[in-house]
């Protein structure tokens, strides 16, 4: 790829977006095109469809969506359904009609089946029921690739899709409810760390295994990806490690040093109780992770500190 491409990362102020920026910009990349929410709302089709008339991006990566953890997905399912839909549609056909070069559209593991073969590889999809407190953004997120996989069929249109596992690094939503479950720990034990506070209330039993990747690897594997895949199938991208959401509470509670209690909020829902991705298609085009969980948790954590309660307390 040029290295003076027009590249468009939609969405480049969230978790994802901002690490591929980061991943572009220390590759050489000059040229990106960066609107957020407020100067291009990727819900309206007749703004999308003027922005790529006006700039004709080469590439784009679409990294806006609707995101939320198991309450967000389960408390808002029509908006999750709705504008994921509405976003993803509006980028893939103007970057069609605009003649874009390839297109990366991000899915996510939740696109499996519940209760799919670990790990699961990307054959997988659509074999069986998903899970029920998130299928609203399932179901928009596989007709994302299916989208893309029909432009590449009817039009030999470049459009690929990646499916990251549970992302977590700097420009997380540390929500209290609404957030993933990493990054509203570390904002749970760190307040209760600053308040003293006795115990710690963690959602869910504490079984249900997840595989976590650092962001930085995700935008590793997508500029990769970018650069070096063009074909149908979708392609899984995980780190192959799981940990028990009881261990993972364990990990961050260590990585605070916070010393109180963990007690369980039986009533919140698990979700999926397993969701390892097969990454071994991503692993054998070439590509690994390389940030281990712990080294991955405390470089949030410190960027956190310096981030959000730095800037609360100024
Ligand atoms: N986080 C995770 O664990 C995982 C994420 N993914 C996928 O990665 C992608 C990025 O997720 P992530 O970075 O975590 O999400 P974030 O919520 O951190 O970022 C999403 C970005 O999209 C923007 N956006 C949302 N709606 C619109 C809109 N209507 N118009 C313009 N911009 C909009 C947001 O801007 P604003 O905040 O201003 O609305 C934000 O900058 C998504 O496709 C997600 O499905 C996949 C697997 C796991
Ligand atoms: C990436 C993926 O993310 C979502 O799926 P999820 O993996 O279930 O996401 P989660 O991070 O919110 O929860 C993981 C586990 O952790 C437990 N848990 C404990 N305590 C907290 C807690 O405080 N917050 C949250 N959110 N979860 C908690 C929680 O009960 C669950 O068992 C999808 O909706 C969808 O968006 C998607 O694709």
């Amino acid at each position: 790829m040029d290295k003076s491409a027009t590249i468009f990362v939609a969405g480049h102020r969230g978790l994802v977006g901002s690490a591929v920026v980061r991943k572009l910009q220390s590759l050489g990349y000059t040229n990106l095109l960066l609107r957020t929410h407020s100067e291009l709302d990727l819900t309206s089709q007749p703004a999308v469809d003027s922005f790529f008339a006006a700039h004709k991006p080469q590439y784009v990566i679409l990294a806006a969506a609707k995101v939320g953890g198991i309450h967000a997905n389960n408390t808002y399912p029509a908006d999750f359904i709705t504008i994921n839909l509405q976003i993803q549609t509006n980028v893939i056909s103007s970057s069609f009609k605009h003649n874009t070069q390839k297109i990366l559209f991000l899915g996510s593991s939740c696109i499996y089946p519940k209760f799919a073969p670990q790990p699961i590889p990307e054959s997988s999809l659509l074999t069986g029921p998903l899970e029920p407190t998130n299928e609203w953004y399932a179901i928009a997120k596989i007709a994302g690739i299916k989208m893309c996989q029909a432009f590449r069929i009817q039009h030999s249109f470049n459009a690929i899709s990646a499916m990251p596992t549970n992302l977590y690094g700097p420009n997380d939503n540390f929500h209290p409810e609404n957030s993933h479950v990493l990054p509203a720990l570390l904002r749970r034990f760190h307040e209760a760390k600053a308040s003293n506070a006795e115990r710690v209330v963690v959602w869910g039993s504490g079984k249900p295994l997840r595989e976590f990747l650092h962001v930085d690897d995700l935008a590793d594997a997508v500029v990769f990806l970018l650069e070096s895949y063009s074909g149908l199938e979708h392609v899984n991208v995980g780190s192959g490690k799981e940990v028990s959401i009881k261990e993972l509470a364990e990990l961050v509670k260590e990585v605070v040093g916070y010393e109180g209690e963990i007690v369980w909020e039986s009533s919140k829902p698990d979700g999926t109780p397993r969701k390892l991705m097969d990454s071994s298609k991503l692993e054998g085009l070439g590509w690994k992770p390389k940030v281990t969980l712990k080294d991955g948790l405390t470089d949030t954590y410190r960027w956190y500190l310096e981030n959000v309660i730095a800037n609360a307390h100024q």
